[in-house]
């Protein structure tokens, strides 16, 4: 039997004016910036990609100055001290395991999304709801019943939206 894995807490944190930084410019990075974007940090995104290469959503966002983007290979002096967050976000593993090493040296909060075992911080999967936010997190065994989870609660709020 799998050992049971201890629950995270749900902090509802202001990222307001917060330094965040994403390394990888990916699948992944964007999901995470995407989900962000709405709670007031400030985002910076490196990566290998020049930026013409960048998915047309990112180049919008740095056209219109949501985000800041480097483009250049990870090494350490990257991480300024400065950041609130940092999300290891690329798709090699021992860089990811090397961001979150430093961080957890520096005492920066960090989001390895290759390896929960390195993760200070969950991302949750995130809904909207008028003035409040629902965050949702599991012991990571399982992301697609997270995601489940959250599709059954949007469900159910469309349900109770519908006229009866
Ligand atoms: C909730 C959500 C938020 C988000 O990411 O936005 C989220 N994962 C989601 C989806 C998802 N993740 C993965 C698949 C493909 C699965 C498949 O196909 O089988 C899918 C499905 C998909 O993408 O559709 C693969 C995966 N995920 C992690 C690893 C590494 C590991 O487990 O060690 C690997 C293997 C990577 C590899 O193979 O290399 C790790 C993490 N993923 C987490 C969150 C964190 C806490 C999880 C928890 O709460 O239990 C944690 C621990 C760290 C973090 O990322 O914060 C989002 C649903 C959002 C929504 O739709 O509502
Ligand atoms: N947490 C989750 O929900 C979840 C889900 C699926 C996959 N993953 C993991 O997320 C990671 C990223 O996946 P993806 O689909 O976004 O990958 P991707 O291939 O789309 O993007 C990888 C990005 O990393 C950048 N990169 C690679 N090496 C770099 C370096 N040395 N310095 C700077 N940037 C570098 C690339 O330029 C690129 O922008 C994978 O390791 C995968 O295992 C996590």
């Amino acid at each position: 039997m799998r050992e049971k894995r201890r629950l995270r807490f749900p902090l509802f944190l202001s990222l307001e004016g917060r330094e965040i930084l994403i390394i990888g410019a990916g699948r992944i990075a964007a999901r995470r910036a995407r989900v962000l974007l709405p709670f007031g940090g400030r985002i910076r995104i490196c990566a290998l990609q020049r930026e013409e290469e960048l998915p047309k959503e990112m180049r919008r966002w740095i056209l219109e100055r949501q985000i800041r983007y480097e483009s250049r290979r990870f090494s350490q002096e990257l991480i300024s001290g400065k950041e609130f967050l940092v999300f290891a976000a690329t798709n090699d593993p021992e860089v990811n395991g090397e961001i979150a090493r430093i961080c957890q040296r520096k005492g920066i909060l960090v989001n390895n999304a290759s390896d929960a075992a390195q993760c200070d911080f969950f991302f949750p999967s995130i809904i909207c709801e008028e003035e409040m936010v629902i965050g949702i997190a599991g012991d990571a065994s399982n992301h697609k019943k997270v995601k489940e989870l959250r599709k059954r609660i949007q469900n159910l709020l469309k349900g109770e939206r519908r006229p009866k």
